[in-house]
């Protein structure tokens, strides 16, 4: 007989359809393991054939019509970039191939009762191509990309809240897509605040248990700036954590290459390399779009240097500034 742990898990796995196969998959595996093929083919087919199979459609069914339902906290991205738009490190495109390849291979791995990695957790400083990494994924595997917004969840907390995370867990579970969450720091936040907040803890702990429960069939993938402010008990509820720095000169000298292919420049940009030093992707993205600008205004069918020493000069004047305000 399947292990008793196994048996729990499938008593607990209830009504949660995928869960449900997942464990009973193990069951399956393990009586064929031991030898009982009698038992492993008869359970397969009761699986594949059995009285459970007519409900599936109807616990598979969207049980909630979007957008309407979830517009309010669930915004739909059409992906339009691809993966010539990226720049990413090597450990992060074996990172990145290896989920795309699970994914594809999904059924397999799950008819092996094993599970398969849906769940990413991204850090890294701001414009360093967390959320284009996500729309990437939507892009390469076809699916819809979500944006959550958390913070519309986190402060409806006065009565809706239940229903809107309720909403969430149904959408996710049903709706194959890319569902990201942006500034997922801000559930840390909210869940180290003190005590007359339980409301707001309450809150946060259900959005934490969605995490741990949804089985999604595309991938939620949650995005931090300050990995520092997430406890042990946040970054165990994700299959993979992906970190994404800010560049450096290898890393700007392909993104320069990349962003000027088809601009004719009358230098060599590369020469800078040493003024970009600790910028990140959206702000070296920022002074090649103005160089370009630039160029494009005085009728110039060219990028000289001089645009492109201006530009850097306006992103410098502009990071002074903005470092100031963050430390007000
Ligand atoms: N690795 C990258 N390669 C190429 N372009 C990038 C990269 N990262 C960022 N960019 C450019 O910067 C823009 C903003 O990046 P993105 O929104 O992905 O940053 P983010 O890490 O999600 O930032 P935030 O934490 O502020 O949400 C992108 O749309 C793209 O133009």
């Amino acid at each position: 007989m399947a292990r008793a742990e196994l048996m729990k898990k499938l008593f607990a796995s209830r009504g949660r359809d995928e869960e449900f196969r997942t464990v009973a998959e193990q069951i399956i595996n393990e009586e064929e393991r031991k030898n009982n093929r009698v038992l492993a083919r008869s359970l397969r087919r009761s699986l594949d054939e059995g009285p459970s199979q007519p409900a599936r459609p109807k616990a598979l069914a969207p049980l909630i019509p979007f957008p309407e339902a979830a517009a309010d906290f669930i915004e739909r991205i059409e992906p339009t970039r691809n993966r010539q738009d990226i720049i990413l490190s090597r450990e992060n495109v074996r990172i990145f191939l290896g989920l795309l390849r699970e994914f594809q291979s999904g059924d397999s791995i799950r008819r092996r009762g094993l599970p398969v990695r849906s769940k990413l957790l991204f850090c890294g400083p701001p414009g360093c191509g967390k959320t284009l990494c996500a729309e990437l994924f939507a892009s390469e595997l076809g699916l819809p990309l979500f944006i959550v917004k958390l913070d519309r969840i986190i402060s409806s907390y006065l009565g809706e809240t239940a229903t809107n995370i309720r909403k969430l867990f149904e959408f996710a579970r049903t709706q194959p897509c890319v569902l990201f969450f942006d500034e997922f720091d801000a559930l840390a936040r909210a869940r180290g605040e003190d005590g007359e907040h339980n409301e707001l803890r309450r809150v946060v702990n259900s959005l934490l248990i969605f995490i741990d429960r949804v089985h999604p069939k595309g991938f939620v993938v949650a995005a931090t700036n300050l990995d520092q402010a997430l406890d042990p008990a946040i970054w165990r509820r994700f299959d993979e954590v992906v970190w994404f720095d800010r560049p450096d000169r290898p890393m700007i000298t392909r993104f320069l290459r990349m962003r000027f292919k088809n601009v004719l420049l009358e230098f060599d940009p590369h020469t800078h390399l040493s003024a970009l030093d600790g910028y990140a992707y959206a702000e070296l993205e920022r002074l090649c779009l103005q160089a370009i600008k630039t160029s494009i205004i005085d009728k110039r069918k060219s990028v000289t240097e001089r645009d492109f020493v201006a530009a850097i000069a306006d992103e410098r004047r502009r990071k002074r500034r903005t470092s100031r305000i963050d430390t007000i």
